[in-house]
C-alpha cells in the first residue's frame, strides 16, 4: 500500500552561473514511508543537487525554477516545503529531515566528549529536557547505534571511524527525523565497515519507521541496501525501479550500462543486507 513520506513534482534546479547548469530537470517521484530509496548516477549528474534541493538546502546560485516538494508528516498533516519561510524549513529540518554527510565523523569537536556533543543536540533542540533525561537519551543512542554507552566519556581520537560515523549517525537520529538524508556516509570506511553500518542503517529504519535517501556513486552498495534505486543521468531520473529488479531486468540503457561498469556485479552477489 502506498504512504507516502514525500512527494516531488517537476523539480528543477538551475546554477545560475554563465552558461547556466540545468543540474535537476523536472524530477517527480514519490519517497514511502520507512523506505530506502537510492540515488545514484556518475559524477556531476545531480544527485546531490536533487537531495539538497528538496530540503532547501541549497545557496545561490543555485535557483529552484520549478517544482513542488510536499512532506507528508508522521500528524497527518501535509506541508508544502517551498510555502515555509526560511525559519520555518530550519526548525522543519531539525525535527523531521536529519543529514549525515559525507566524513561527517571528521565534524566531530576533537575536544569534547562525544557525550557531551550528542547531549547539545537535545539542549539546543529539546529544552524541556532535564539533564537527566538528556543523558539518558544520550546512552540509549549510543547503544543503539552499537557504540554502547561506555564511551559516553570518549574523546572522537579514541574512536575508530566507522564509531565516529555511528556517532554522527546516532546525532542524526537523535530527535527521532521521518526522513534521514545520507550523503556517500560509509565512503571512507572500510568495505566490512561499511556494511556492518549499512546493516544499521536498514534495521533501524525498521524500528523507528524513517525513510532514508542514500546518495552515492557505489551502484554495488546502493543495490544492496536500497529498496528502490533512481538513477539520474544529466539531471533526469532515468530509471526508477526496486532495486532487485533494476538489477535484474534494468529497462534503460544507461542504467545497463552503470550496472556494466561495476566489475562486482558480474560475480557473486553480496549477502542482501535488507
Ligand atoms: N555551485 C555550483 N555552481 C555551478 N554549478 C554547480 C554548482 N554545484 C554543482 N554544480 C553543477 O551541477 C551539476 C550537478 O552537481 P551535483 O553535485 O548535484 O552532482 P552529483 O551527482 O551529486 O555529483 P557528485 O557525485 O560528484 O557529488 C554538475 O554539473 C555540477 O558541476
Amino acid at each position: 500500500m502506498s504512504d507516502p513520506l514525500l512527494t516531488v513534482r517537476d523539480f528543477s534546479v538551475v546554477y545560475d552561473v554563465e552558461p547556466p547548469v540545468e543540474a535537476v530537470k523536472h524530477v517527480t517521484l514519490e519517497l514511502q514511508r520507512g523506505e530506502i530509496l537510492g540515488l545514484a548516477g556518475e559524477s556531476g549528474c545531480g544527485k546531490t543537487t536533487l537531495a539538497y534541493g528538496v530540503q532547501r538546502l541549497l545557496r545561490a546560485p543555485a535557483v529552484i525554477t520549478s517544482g513542488s516538494v510536499v512532506f507528508h508528516d508522521a500528524s497527518g498533516e501535509h506541508v508544502d516545503l517551498n510555502a515555509l519561510d526560511v525559519e520555518q524549513m530550519r526548525r522543519f529540518r531539525w525535527d523531521k529531515i536529519s543529514m549525515v554527510f559525507q566524513g561527517a565523523m571528521n565534524a566531530l569537536n576533537p575536544v569534547t566528549t562525544i557525550g557531551a556533543q550528542l547531549d547539545d543536540v537535545f539542549l539546543v533542540h529539546r529544552p524541556d529536557m532535564s539533564r537527566l533525561e538528556r543523558r539518558a537519551a544520550c546512552a540509549k543512542l549510543l547503544d543503539i547505534v552499537a557504540v554502547g554507552r561506555e564511551r559516553l566519556r570518549a574523546y572522537p581520537h579514541e574512536l575508530s571511524g566507522g564509531m565516529r560515523q555511528r556517532v554522527m549517525i546516532a546525532m542524526a537520529l537523535a530527535l527521532r527525523p521521518q526522513l534521514m538524508v545520507m550523503d556517500e556516509p560509509t565512503t571512507a570506511l572500510d568495505v566490512l565497515v561499511q556494511r556492518e553500518i549499512l546493516r544499521q542503517i536498514s534495521q533501524l529504519r525498521h524500528e523507528f519507521g524513517f525513510s532514508v535517501i542514500f546518495i552515492t556513486h557505489d551502484l554495488p552498495l546502493l543495490l544492496e541496501i536500497s529498496d528502490r534505486i533512481a538513477v539520474m543521468r544529466a539531471g533526469e531520473i532515468v530509471e526508477l525501479a526496486p532495486a532487485r529488479q533494476l538489477w535484474e531486468h534494468p529497462q534503460h540503457e544507461y542504467t545497463r550500462k552503470l550496472l556494466a561498469s561495476f566489475p562486482r556485479l558480474t560475480g557473486e552477489r553480496g549477502v542482501l543486507v535488507r
